[in-house]
């Protein structure tokens, strides 16, 4: 028999167990098994108060006990593991079923095999998949403790070490982190943000459309759907970053807008192919991919870098970048945090715009009754128009941006009753969840009714949704996605703003399915097509 690393690691795991893990019972942290910055966040969507200090004694305790109680019944299980290599784990199979690009839908046959819980190494990474709603808000919110960690490509982390690079939110942990995050959230999750974000976002929609109707009426497809969309969506960042003197300045960052769009887009392709080799042997070998990876990067890095004092001059003091300066994120700490914005709001965005874009060229009948239900709604009607929320939301449930949510946990811990030591990587598998006929009516079917409730505030069911819980596009808990008003707000405007104008059509919608390239994208060029509606 081989002696695995995994086999050896299962030996040390059983003979620490009892010495690492220390179940206190302190009387600290009352809330058991709750994070109390996640509670406060998602009640009030507000930062706790900063005299509130959530210690990590506090944290471990609170930690402590929701494991106690869970091990108190369940046995101490491993979780189970699909055959694979010494060394390479089941990296083969991964090639076999399609290679990186198709991972989604292994994990999902091997959820299917193996349960909602299975623990799987595939080349250098180990780790923990779980497909299972009730465990989601247990990790997310409750187990990842108050600054949580998460995983991120190790080419970035590569990059960011050889030019000595600080980056902002994304890679930021600990106290650190904790300190940006407390001040982004009063400035951006607060429910009043959606008004300021509605000027930027509306202005973007109606020049998007504006160029889209150059195509439509001459009835050729949209040229460089992808890149198009890419730049509308940094456009909605910048704008908002400046706030009601964009409209005077936007002809005169046009340029930059394209610059940023164009080398972003670079970024997440060389960043894919950069996740199937390990980024230290891409560097060692000066693979041309990893060349051109640091080029793009520094190029981006820069343009933005200089873009934001320039912005600082032409903004308000209604705008996000002059908000977070009042709010005490200065110089290049407000640089740093920046870049990463533009870096994170450039793919989401534009890519779940394209699958929805797609799926509602295949739904004619919803295009109209849309239509009809928004064309004389103000701006903040539209922002509280179910339907068209719940088109986004199918879309994003269908086609998660992030398809797998990633945290490393600080203490031991049980998952859907099986034990998992702390430090252990733990991937949720939010398209196996969104596709899972235990947490939704036909499953695969584009249907955004399903999220119309009935019955009372206090006991609902939903049409179509068994467990909403299994729709998580942009996490729950401290750690989620702080851009997510935001891009609410533009989803929502947008797809408004085109509907009222266009019937969407596509050319190759039968043979477009959904690959991964870092994040879930259309495996070819989105043929699309645009018809002028008659108002
Ligand atoms: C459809 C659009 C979007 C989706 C689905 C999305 C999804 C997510 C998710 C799932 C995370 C959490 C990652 C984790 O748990 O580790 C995240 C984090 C983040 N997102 Fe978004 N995002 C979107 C748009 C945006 C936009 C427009 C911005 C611009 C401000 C943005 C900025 C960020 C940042 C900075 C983080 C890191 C937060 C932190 O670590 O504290 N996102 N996003």
């Amino acid at each position: 028999m081989h002696t695995t690393p995994r086999t050896l690691r299962r030996f040390t795991r059983s003979m620490n167990f009892h010495n690492d893990f220390n179940v206190s019972f302190s009387k600290r942290g009352t809330i058991l098994g709750s994070d109390l910055r996640f509670l406060l966040l998602n009640d009030i969507n507000d930062a706790a108060p900063s005299s509130w200090n959530i210690t990590n004694q506090g944290l471990s305790s609170v930690l402590s006990r929701t494991f106690a109680q869970d091990f108190g019944t369940s046995a101490r299980k491993e979780p189970p593991e699909p055959r694979g290599l010494p060394w390479l784990g089941t990296i083969l199979s991964l090639i076999m079923s399609g290679g990186a690009k198709k991972l989604h839908e292994y994990v999902d046959n091997r959820h299917q095999e193996l349960g909602p819980v299975f623990r799987d190494q595939i080349g250098p990474i180990e780790a923990v998949f779980v497909n299972s709603p009730a465990e989601y808000r247990k990790v997310l919110a409750d187990l990842a403790g108050n600054t949580p960690r998460h995983f991120l490509p190790e080419s970035w982390m590569l990059y960011n070490e050889i030019r000595t690079q600080n980056r902002g939110l994304l890679f930021m942990d600990g106290e650190e982190w904790w300190h940006y995050r407390k001040i982004l959230n009063k400035v951006m999750l607060k429910p009043a943000p959606k008004t300021f974000f509605c000027g930027p976002c509306q202005e973007a929609a109606e020049n998007l459309t504006k160029e889209w109707q150059r195509y439509s009426r001459i009835g050729c497809v949209i040229p460089n759907l992808e890149h198009q969309l890419y730049q509308w969506s940094i456009e909605v960042m910048l704008g908002t970053m400046i706030g009601s003197q964009w409209h005077a300045c936007e002809p005169w960052l046009r340029r930059d807008i394209e610059d940023v769009a164009t080398i972003l887009h670079q970024i997440f392709t060389y960043t894919s192919r950069l996740s199937m080799i390990p980024a230290k042997l891409a560097m060692k070998l000066r693979l041309p991919v990893w060349n051109k990876f640091v080029k793009a990067a520094d190029e981006v890095l820069d343009k933005v870098r200089k873009l934001v004092p320039e912005m600082i001059e032409l903004s308000n003091n209604d705008g996000l970048l002059q908000m977070i300066l009042n709010n005490g994120i200065r110089g290049d700490e407000a640089v740093r945090i920046i870049c990463d914005f533009v870096v994170a709001a450039g793919d989401t965005t534009s890519i779940t715009m394209q699958w929805a874009l797609l799926l509602l060229s295949t739904h004619p009948e919803l295009q109209d009754q849309l239509f009809d239900e928004i064309k004389n709604l103000p701006l903040e009607d539209l922002l509280q128009h179910q339907l068209l929320r719940y088109t986004w939301k199918e879309t994003l449930r269908l086609h998660p941006v992030a398809p797998f949510l990633t945290r490393y946990l600080p203490v031991d811990s049980i998952i859907g009753g099986y034990f998992v030591p702390k430090g252990d990587l733990i991937i949720l598998s939010l398209y196996s969840s969104g596709r899972d006929k235990n947490n939704f009516l036909r499953p695969n079917e584009f249907w955004p009714e399903r999220w119309f409730r009935t019955g009372e505030e206090d006991s609902f069911t939903y049409r179509g949704v068994k467990d909403a819980r299994a729709n998580v596009p942009f996490a729950i808990g401290v750690r989620n996605c702080i851009g997510q008003r935001l891009a609410e707000t533009q989803l929502s405007l947008t797809l408004a703003q085109l509907i009222k104008n266009f019937k969407i059509e596509c050319e190759n919608r039968d043979r477009i399915k959904m690959i991964l390239r870092m994040v879930s994208v259309p495996s070819e060029s989105i043929r699309l097509k645009l018809i002028d509606r008659e108002i």
